[in-house]
């Protein structure tokens, strides 16, 4: 492993009038890596990626490419390549020619050109389309011309802004393996820009989610989703029931609701606010184990939806957990719960997360 990052920001701000859109990043991203910046719109992840490739100016801050400070360099300087949202094709050329075209004018040779083209075409599964027209294939498959052309010249880095979003859903969820197994097999690292946090779970080896210009938290998957440091990074990688209360003795007093038991948390101290979250597939309907918290609410929503079912369970009024269950626990319908039904749920302390 190279330990120069492929990318690295380092103290990047950028400012638009006193507002900054982005803010003090400090960010390194390892060679070889699917590295997504996940975020709600406007929280500063497209500004940064442009910064990255050299299409936005930072108002302070360094960029580094592979330990170089590439920070004034123009984008066509840079070892990198990008893909935008809309494709940008050229209608008028074919899907070779389209792929080619950045190739060319660095002057290669014609049959290095072909091979590398094919190649290319291959890679992505356009082999047997390399003579037709961009208008003329689906969005998908537009989308792997657009893949393509960027990574025909072997960049560094490929830099990646929300390029699945015109796509249908089944689509999307298909070119996310896809992009995901042409990273692997191009080794390229991929810098990617998504709103969707399913979409950066699925992909990335590493994700930084940011908020309002600033890195909330960076880390795998797994850190992101089931250690999230803060209670907008809970909350934004999906549902997490989160609840406010106060913490004593093991237990958290909800506003407004029971105490949760929540085991002993020696970072704080009795008396502090906090945010309690159980993730929905973390909380359980049945065959519970000993030493698990137990409490249990009235079932206010059953919520089918094929492999799995959301039920709304009311603690108290107006505190709802979700809980997602398997159809395989209640494989026939008569077994679910239609609503109305008072039910004992529970989860292992060690699910439950307390966010000072
Ligand atoms: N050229 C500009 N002039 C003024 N403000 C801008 C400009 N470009 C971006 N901003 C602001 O900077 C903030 C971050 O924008 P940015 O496009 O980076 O967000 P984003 O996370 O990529 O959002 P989205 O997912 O909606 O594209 C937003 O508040 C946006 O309005």
């Amino acid at each position: 492993m190279d330990a120069t990052p492929a990318v690295r920001l380092d103290g990047v701000s950028k400012q638009f009038g006193d507002s900054y859109a982005v803010h003090r990043l400090d960010l390194d991203i390892e060679a070889g890596h699917f590295f997504s910046l996940l975020g709600p719109s406007g929280c500063g992840k497209t500004t940064s990626l442009r910064m990255i490739g050299g299409f936005s100016d930072p108002t302070e801050g360094a960029v580094l490419l592979a330990g170089e400070d590439v920070t004034a360099l123009p984008p066509n300087k840079r070892n990198v390549n990008t893909v935008f949202q809309s494709y940008a094709l050229f209608d008028h050329l074919s899907v070779a020619d389209n792929v080619g075209f950045g190739l060319k004018r660095t002057g290669v040779a014609k049959a290095e050109l072909r091979q590398r083209v094919g190649e290319m075409l291959e890679l992505v599964q356009l082999s047997g389309l390399a003579d037709r027209k961009p208008r003329t294939l689906s969005g998908g498959q537009r989308q792997r011309v657009a893949l393509a052309r960027a990574l025909v010249n072997r960049p560094a880095v490929l830099l990646l802004d929300e390029p699945l979003a015109a796509l249908d859903l089944k689509l999307r969820r298909q070119m996310q393996v896809e992009l995901k197994q042409i990273q692997r097999e191009v080794g390229i690292t991929f810098v990617f820009v998504t709103h969707d946090q399913d979409e950066a779970l699925t992909m990335s080896d590493r994700i930084a989610v940011m908020n309002e210009g600033r890195i909330e938290q960076c880390g795998t998957p797994e850190d992101v989703y089931e250690h999230p440091a803060s209670r907008f990074v809970a909350s934004f990688m999906g549902t997490s029931n989160l609840m406010g209360g106060t913490y004593r003795g093991g237990q958290v007093a909800l506003d407004g609701g029971p105490a949760l038991p929540v085991g002993a948390r020696p970072g704080i101290a009795d008396g502090t606010a906090v945010s309690v979250s159980v993730r929905p597939e973390k909380i359980w309907l049945s065959d519970f184990e000993p030493g698990m918290s137990m409490l249990s609410g009235v079932i206010r929503e059953t919520v089918y939806s094929g492999p799995t079912t959301t039920y709304l369970i009311e603690l108290a009024p107006g505190v709802t957990l979700s809980v997602l269950e398997q159809n395989t626990a209640r494989a026939r319908m008569e077994d679910r719960w239609s609503g109305g039904e008072t039910v004992e749920f529970g989860w292992r302390p060690e699910h439950c997360l307390v966010l000072a």
